[in-house]
């Protein structure tokens, strides 16, 4: 079991006591650390000098912890990760979920998780941001949760339900947030989020699968997070950028058509496969951090005070 009482210890020697009680969490996805550049007052603490912490590998995370004050009046101290850690990278799900753990222990109640994903559901534009209400996880349903293993800490619960995972209150603020900030309606939408380990990114059939499943966006990260926060007795909104579109083909066009029709001297039109990248998924990131960012905030300005002290859904 991860010591915290070491990493509790560095972050009192290193955080002001005036940001020493985070309120909120926030979690920056793929490209999305931008997130926090309207703190005020912010402390940086690099993951290396964090007992517990691992390193961020993937390009568009940076590997600290920001510190400080979000909204508006005299603002709401936060923490954030300026970047995450995924199973892919070759982390363990305990070093995973460690940095959320460690949030709860420094008081934190609301939880704000980003990342970038793909569309499954052909209705979703590239940019637009999903507010999350339920998940598909194979791995958890196949072995890998990160909440697998002896019970480390008996007051928190063995068996966790999860059909109230993503907090209706927190959702319904993001709807306000939007309403207030005059966003267009479209910018937003709701669905489900499916959770792969990656690091590959889908096949048109696997796309097609979890379509099927029901999931709207599909994405490499966030649901050992989000199981974690819960456990922790979090409250839990998630928001999901958009970064592109699974390729899902329903007709896969016949290379042997092709192939015969050009033996043949026909012309035939040849098909390029399409493909997606990290760096698409960066650079709707940088387009759309802003908008993330803005919604955010106002979010963290609408969560009354007292609400934010218990758990409600
Ligand atoms: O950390 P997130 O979930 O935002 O990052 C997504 C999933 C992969 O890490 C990466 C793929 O482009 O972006
Ligand atoms: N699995 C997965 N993760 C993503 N993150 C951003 N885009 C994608 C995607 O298309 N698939």
């Amino acid at each position: 079991m991860a010591d915290f009482s070491a990493t509790l210890q560095v972050l009192k020697e290193l955080v002001p006591p005036a940001l020493q009680n985070p309120r909120v969490g926030i979690i920056c996805g793929s490209g999305l650390s931008g997130l926090a550049a309207t703190l005020r007052q912010t402390v940086l603490v690099p993951y290396d000098r964090l007992p517990g912490f691992v390193q961020s590998t993937v390009p568009g995370h940076k590997s600290s912890l920001a510190f400080g004050l979000m909204g508006s009046g005299g603002g709401v101290p936060v923490i954030a990760m300026l970047g995450r850690f995924h199973p892919y990278e070759g982390h363990r799900l305990s070093s995973v979920v460690f940095p959320v753990r460690v949030m709860a222990k420094m008081g934190v109640n609301d939880i704000i998780i980003t990342n970038a994903a793909g569309a499954l559901n052909p209705e979703l534009a590239v940019g637009t941001i999903v507010v999350v209400h339920d998940h598909i996880a194979l791995p958890n349903l196949t072995g890998m949760n990160p909440l697998l293993g002896p019970q480390t800490n008996l007051s928190l619960p063995r068996f966790l339900p999860l059909s109230d995972a993503y907090s209706r209150l927190l959702r319904k603020l993001v709807f306000r947030a939007a309403h207030d900030l005059s966003i267009k309606r479209d910018a937003l939408a709701e669905g489900t989020y499916a959770w792969v380990s990656g690091p590959t990114y889908e096949t048109p059939a696997e796309g097609r699968f979890l379509r099927a499943a029901g999931a709207d966006v599909v994405g490499m990260s966030t649901v050992p997070e989000v199981l974690a926060a819960r456990e922790e007795g979090m409250n839990v909104l998630v928001l999901s950028l958009v970064t592109n579109a699974v390729v899902i083909p329903m007709d896969y066009r016949s290379v042997r058509d092709e192939f015969e029709a050009e033996n043949t001297g026909m012309s035939a039109t040849s098909v390029v496969d399409e493909v997606v990248s990290h760096e698409e998924v960066l650079a709707l990131g940088k387009l759309k951090g802003d908008l993330m960012k803005t919604i955010v905030e106002k979010v963290i300005d609408l969560i009354p005070s007292d609400v934010s002290m218990s758990v409600q859904n």
